[in-house]
């Protein structure tokens, strides 16, 4: 059981994605049961809501190969101040997006005090595109491959320091839609990627195992970044970016379980739910759902 107390952040920005609305996730997330979740499960949480992105967010420079990176900018310095201070205090940062640009700010801030950080991005996508390969010139698309110190160096150098990860403890689940530039991005460096296609072959249980014993591997912690992308558009259709052949609901499950099981996660991300995209609610009640099994709910 965790023993540490969550800190819900909740952080409602899109300007990371081209489609509006994953904005409106932490909400979302919130109305669908988070705290309810929480307290079911004897949890000892606080939820910042004094946490204030500034609206609009102030600095409006944009480019083609960077979309609105001045905003993102202003989230990313915002978030991670926000995320080192809550890891200093001793909280197990849950941060609620917002679009998957916001890692770069939990990313910058958890890295602060673990200069060790395992990751786990389970995601349909890698984000590990860079101003030059990026096709969509989205900063959602890129907030990995900033923490691996490959981008812009606004990003990459946030909080003054590069790379803030090692390539051999990040692993990647669920990836089924990569662009060339990440793909060689992923061989170059030596990251770890567990496609659909591997979890079709290894079965789920597998792919978690090998997962995090290299996540874990000499590590000060394990930062899981979970875009609700990675779970197939029938289960989760509230999402800006959906890509079908994703996981079951059972595997996505499976994998939080798992996770919760080894007591080694520190901190945690639950991205990309679009609640303009999810009028029954449905996503966003499978984000609890996910983030309640993450924090150790169990079935027996
Ligand atoms: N966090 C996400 N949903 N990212 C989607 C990225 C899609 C595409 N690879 C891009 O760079 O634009
Ligand atoms: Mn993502
Ligand atoms: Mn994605």
């Amino acid at each position: 059981m965790l023993q540490k107390q969550v800190a819900i952040l909740p952080v409602p920005f899109d300007w990371g994605a081209s489609r509006r609305g994953a904005a409106g996730g932490p909400q979302a997330v919130i109305l669908a049961g988070l705290e309810q979740k929480l307290q079911q499960l004897g949890l000892n949480y606080s939820l910042h809501r004094e946490f204030h992105l500034q609206d609009p967010p102030a600095d409006r420079r944009s480019s083609k190969r960077m979309k609105h990176w001045g905003r993102v900018h202003d989230m990313s310095l915002a978030v991670s101040g926000e995320i080192a201070r809550l890891v200093s205090c001793g909280y197990f940062p849950l941060t609620l997006g917002g679009d998957h640009s916001i890692a770069m700010g939990t990313i910058a801030g958890l890295t602060e005090h673990k200069q060790r950080l395992g990751v786990i991005w389970i995601d349909a996508h890698a984000d590990l595109n860079t101003p030059r390969t990026s096709p969509s010139g989205n900063l959602h698309g890129m907030s990995l491959a900033a923490g691996l110190g490959h981008g812009d160096s606004r990003f990459t150098r946030l909080r003054g320091f590069s790379p803030k990860l090692q390539p051999g403890r990040i692993v990647l689940v669920g990836a089924r839609q990569l662009d060339e530039g990440e793909k060689q991005l992923i061989r170059t460096l030596g990251v770890t990627c567990f496609t659909m296609q591997d979890i079709d072959r290894l079965g789920m249980a597998r792919v978690m195992e090998q997962t995090i014993r290299i996540a874990s591997n000499g590590s000060d912690g394990i930062h899981v970044s979970f875009d609700i992308d990675c779970i197939d558009p029938g289960e989760a259709p509230g999402t800006g970016t959906p890509v079908r052949g994703g996981l079951s609901y059972r595997e996505a499950h499976l994998a939080m379980e798992m996770l919760a099981e080894t007591g080694a996660v520190t901190s945690a991300d639950m991205v990309e739910v679009n609640p303009l995209l999810d009028p029954s609610s449905g996503t966003a009640r499978l984000a609890v759902e996910l983030i309640g099994s993450l924090l150790g709910e169990r079935i027996l």
